[in-house]
């Protein structure tokens, strides 16, 4: 190990195992220059802060240095939010068996009862998604508030998100309620203008302008692909279409053009959030949901007016997801990845507009994006979709779910198989197994995460806190730690570890709520509520014991701690971080 100096020391953990000794270590400074990080085994130097180091790294290795613990615990107990399902998961699996991909299920006419809700969160739902496409406003605040009286009343910790209906060009009418069968050779008649009643082989698209920038002899491709037309007349705004590739008319159906092999961008003017995706919105912020997620974003500065708006409106932070379902999104990616509190990889829409075969490579794409930018990323649509009609998935959902899990990322999602779908909790409990058995199988094969990540904090307290996380997870993974303790008010230091996909699960203690469900979707992250105080030893010790006293820590236990709370009374420019292993004694 190396420490070296200068504005910012640098600490370089080397491979393998480390052997820990507390006489290598000492808390003068190492190198050149004024480090500005100490290496320490003992906690005196804590009080050292504030004559310009910014962290210190105080190494606990000897178990009989471990900590006493408090006596009486009852009153800690009441203020420690483990969730129940966390807790079972503990006590049941231990800290390596606990699951670190997190679950997103659709909330649909299947699962809506209070009894649904519930064996969903019991199964493993970490958020709780509602696709306000469908339903009434209504219909979605009564499932919000059933959520939350579930968390509050039975101790879960079920995060709620709403998914605006967004502008795309579909179909509002295609002659019948439910699918349609369209023949080869048909020749159907695509209108924009309002039709009283059902024709046959007629379709109402909801814009006038959908036929904009289109010609004969262009290719109309239905939900990319469920059937395919070649334009054969325009009429004013009107086209006629003949069927070249027969197929389904599902209801909402997404249109498509296509010329020489490539998508005809259409310049329309929907708006990314229409009247009524803002309504929803302002819905979403008065029932107090943890995230919103954009459909059909274009680029970054729509996903920064929408944070800006929910900054003025709501009192609580709301995270805001970009779904990535079109062209123009992917070009812009990075920078929508930035502006954004976490992405979505909308497979469905976006499987309009590219080739299906190239949705893998793109998905790997922006999960590798999302990592190195440090944004959690769900894959959502079709992981399961059999299991919407039938009791068991195909093998090659459950390779696709596996592959999603082997990327990193942070969530998976369920769509029509929890909303519409006969076998709901089964499919979540395979996503469940799926997540667990693949988590395994890639520590075991490759005990070295390989992701180098980039610098993404450009302050100096920022980059510190990332090398600082870096460095934390590199240690627990050589060490074998049994799990790693952060403390944290935003969840900035949570989320640094959790890019590093450790080994061991992340306890993540706040005291903020909004934190809390925002770190719900956080790759191997349980957050915790906890009253923290400007004495992080008091935390650590407090957390532990309380832990403890549920039988979910014992004695022997390994516990990396990080710690970024930034005591109150103190200058935030010295913001006070430090690295502790701790064994529970
Ligand atoms: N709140 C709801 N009420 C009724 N049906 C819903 C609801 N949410 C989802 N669904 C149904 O589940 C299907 C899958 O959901 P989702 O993937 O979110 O929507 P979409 O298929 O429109 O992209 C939808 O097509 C719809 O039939
Ligand atoms: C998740 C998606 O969005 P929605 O279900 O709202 O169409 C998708 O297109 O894959
Ligand atoms: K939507
Ligand atoms: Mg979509």
């Amino acid at each position: 190990m190396a420490v070296y100096g200068g504005s910012l020391a640098v600490w370089h953990g080397h491979c393998g195992r480390v052997s820990w000794s507390p006489s290598r270590f000492d808390s003068k400074c190492f190198g050149l220059g004024r480090p500005r990080i100490y290496l320490s085994p003992s906690k005196d130097v804590m009080g050292r802060i504030g004559c310009g180091v910014r962290a210190i790294l105080q190494v606990d290795v000897d178990s009989r240095q471990g900590l006493s613990f408090g006596k009486d615990t009852r009153e800690l107990d009441s203020a420690l939010g483990l969730d129940v399902v966390s807790e079972e998961e503990l006590r049941e699996k231990g800290f390596l068996g606990m699951r670190k991909t997190k679950l997103v299920c659709t909330i649909g006419p299947s699962c809506c009862s209070s009894e649904e809700l519930e064996r969903l969160a019991l199964g493993g739902m970490n958020v709780a998604r509602l696709n306000m496409c469908h339903n009434t406003r209504e219909w979605h605040c009564e499932v919000i508030r059933k959520i939350k009286r579930l968390n509050e009343e039975k101790g879960f910790c079920v995060s709620v998100m709403i998914d605006t209906e967004g502008s795309q060009i579909h179909v509002i009418d295609h002659g019948s309620p439910s699918s349609v069968k369209v023949e080869e050779g048909s020749v159907w008649f695509f209108t924009a203008k309002k039709i009283d009643g059902c024709l046959p082989f007629t379709v109402e698209a909801n814009y006038s302008g959908f036929s904009e920038d289109i010609e004969v002899g262009d290719e109309l491709l239905i939900d990319g692909g469920m059937a395919t037309f070649e334009v054969i007349e325009k009429i004013d705004g009107d086209l006629r279409c003949k069927c070249t590739d027969c197929g389904l008319f599902l209801p909402r159906a997404k249109f498509s053009f296509w010329r020489d092999g490539k998508l005809v961008k259409q310049k329309y003017e929907l708006p990314t959030l229409s009247p009524k995706d803002w309504a929803d919105i302002d819905s979403g912020i008065t029932e107090g949901v943890d995230f919103i997620a954009m459909s059909f974003v274009n680029d970054a500065d729509e996903v920064r007016n929408l944070k800006t708006y929910i900054s003025t409106k709501s009192t609580k932070p709301i995270g805001v997801l970009a779904k990535i379902e079109s062209l123009e999104a992917l070009r812009k990616l990075g920078d929508i990845v930035e502006a954004s509190d976490g992405i979505m990889i909308a497979r469905g829409d976006l499987g309009v507009e590219i080739p299906l075969e190239h949705i893998p490579a793109v998905q790997k794409e922006i999960t590798s994006i999302c990592r190195q930018l440090n944004k959690p990323v769900i894959v959502a649509s079709q992981l399961l979709e059999s299991m919407v009609e039938y009791p068991t998935p195909t093998r090659a959902e459950v390779a696709d779910v596996s592959e999603a899990v082997r990327q990193y990322a942070d969530g998976l999602m369920l769509s029509g198989e929890s909303a519409i779908g006969l076998y709901g909790e089964k499919a979540l409990s395979i996503l469940r197994m799926t997540s667990n058995r693949m988590e395994s199988w890639s520590r075991q094969e490759n005990r070295q995460s390989n992701l180098w990540p980039r610098q993404v904090g450009v302050a100096l307290p920022d980059r510190i806190a990332e090398q600082i996380c870096n460095c934390a997870v590199e240690m627990a993974n050589n060490l074998g730690v049994d799990s790693i303790f952060v403390y944290t008010k935003h969840g900035q230091m949570a989320s640094l570890l959790s890019r590093n996909r450790p080994y061991s699960p992340i306890f993540a203690f706040t005291d903020t709520d909004s934190t809390r469900m925002a770190l719900n979707l956080r790759w191997g992250v349980t957050p915790l509520l906890l009253n923290l105080t400007d004495d992080i030893e008091a935390n650590v010790a407090k957390s532990i014991s309380v832990l403890k006293a549920k039988g979910v820590v014992g004695e022997g236990d390994s516990i990396l701690v990080v710690s970024d709370v930034t005591p109150e009374s103190r200058a935030t420019s010295t913001a006070f971080q430090s690295i502790q292993i701790k064994t529970v004694s």
